[in-house]
């Protein structure tokens, strides 16, 4: 008999929404959908990468939407972070006429990150909106499908053409880990990690204490883990939808991140190792600025390297540009770098006008370049 999904909701009044957690839920994906209540008048775009369609994740999903009313066209782009730019989008905005859809279809995101944000993107924009569905299949896109951020790189930064646009619902099947490899599991885990780190210091604990268990993919420990890691997403979305505030907290590791994704062109890094470098560079902040000790810091290397994720600065990445690069970041106003440093494990801030001499000075050490 089959077991009951968990269920976390994202409280956003008229917008609210279940990220559903469990075993099997592809399989399911048509009877969740109509349960949610996506029509079946209209038809519907099912969007995923070229990966992902070698396993057998499209093809339960799709048999899945069949089963349950749903006429169900496909789009498959080429997998990578290389995908989520405006060319891509207008080639789904090509496939969504082809596929006859309207503002009844519903778009359904199956992939990670990437297929999510640029299909959430597509849907945003497509005849001013259409209903879409997250049906992750990264670890990463535990925290991706929550939250309502999608969007486009540009070659000026990432994420800088997008829009908020929340899912009708969230559908994680566990089993699809089963298929990513494990550079992409390691990738996942830096986003779990930096929601121990900006929110709760006992499932930081807990991360630490059961890093074999979450290594070897324990389904019980799996389900825990993301039910842990989509509440806190959706408990600080649920409090700023928009990023008044608050939600920049869910940027901690990514100010240097995104500068080294963008610089090493996307090609690189993953999303979760070039944050998890970040996060280790905010953590040496945050001792720089006095506001955590050494003994924290070490802490938190030792765990994103336990994991195998990277910790250091980039030696062929220059400073400077590096710098110049976080200066573009959509938390600076006027030029003025902002920061999210920690105030302990489990508590952070967003700070503003940082010192960028000290940042500078900071990166070389690290890099253990000089200027
Ligand atoms: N919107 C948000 O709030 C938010 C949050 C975090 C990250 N992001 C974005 O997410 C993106 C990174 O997402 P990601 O790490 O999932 O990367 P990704 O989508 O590129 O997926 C990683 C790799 O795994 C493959 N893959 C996916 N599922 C698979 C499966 N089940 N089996 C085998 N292979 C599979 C993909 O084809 C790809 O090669 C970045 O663009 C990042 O900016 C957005
Ligand atoms: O949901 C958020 O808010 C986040 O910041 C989550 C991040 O993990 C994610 O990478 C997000 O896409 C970054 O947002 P951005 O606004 O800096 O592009
Ligand atoms: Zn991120």
């Amino acid at each position: 008999m089959s077991r009951k999904e968990r269920r976390v909701r994202v409280d956003l009044a008229d917008r609210s929404y279940d990220i559903a957690i469990g075993e099997g839920l592809t399989g399911r994906l048509g009877e969740l959908a109509l349960e949610a209540g996506v029509g079946t008048s209209s038809n519907c775009l099912v969007v995923t990468d070229d990966n992902v369609a070698k396993t057998g994740h499209l093809r339960r999903a799709v048999d899945s939407l069949q089963r349950s009313g749903y006429k169900v066209f496909e789009a498959i782009i080429p997998a990578g972070e290389e995908s989520k730019n405006l060319r891509k989008a207008e080639l789904l905005y090509d496939k969504a006429f082809e596929a006859g859809l309207d503002r009844k279809s519903a778009i359904f995101a199956l992939g990670g990150g990437v297929v999510g944000d640029l299909a959430g993107f597509v849907a945003a924009t497509y005849m001013r909106g259409i209903v879409f569905i997250q049906v992750p299949t990264t670890l990463l896109a535990h925290d991706s499908s929550v939250g309502g951020k999608v969007a486009v790189n540009h070659p000026k930064g990432k994420n800088v053409i997008g829009a908020f646009h929340q899912p009708k619902l969230v559908v994680y099947d566990i089993s699809a880990l089963n298929t990513l490899p494990e550079r992409e599991i390691r990738s996942g885990l830096a986003e779990v990690i930096k929601h121990g780190l900006i929110w709760d210091a006992d499932f930081y604990e807990w991360l630490e204490s059961s890093t074999d268990r979450i290594k070897a993919l324990d389904p019980q420990i799996m389900e825990d883990l993301l039910a842990r890691s989509c509440s806190i997403k959706a408990a600080v979305v649920a409090q700023d939808e928009k990023e008044n505030g608050l939600r920049a907290i869910l940027n901690f590791g990514h100010t240097l991140g995104h500068a080294i994704e963008s610089l090493s062109k996307y090609g690189t890094y993953t999303h979760g190792e070039a944050i998890s470098i970040g996060m280790a560079f905010a953590s040496e902040m945050s001792a720089e600025f006095g506001r955590i000790n050494r003994d924290s810091v070490e802490r938190i290397c030792g765990l994103l390297e336990r994991i195998g994720l990277p910790t250091e600065v980039p030696l062929d990445l220059d400073p400077k540009e590096l710098l110049n690069s976080m200066k573009q970041d959509k938390k600076a106003t006027g030029g003025n770098l902002t920061f999210v440093l920690l105030s302990e494990i489990g508590r952070v801030e967003v700070v503003k006008n940082i010192d960028e001499a000290k940042v500078l000075d900071l990166l070389c050490r690290l890099g253990r370049k000089s200027v």
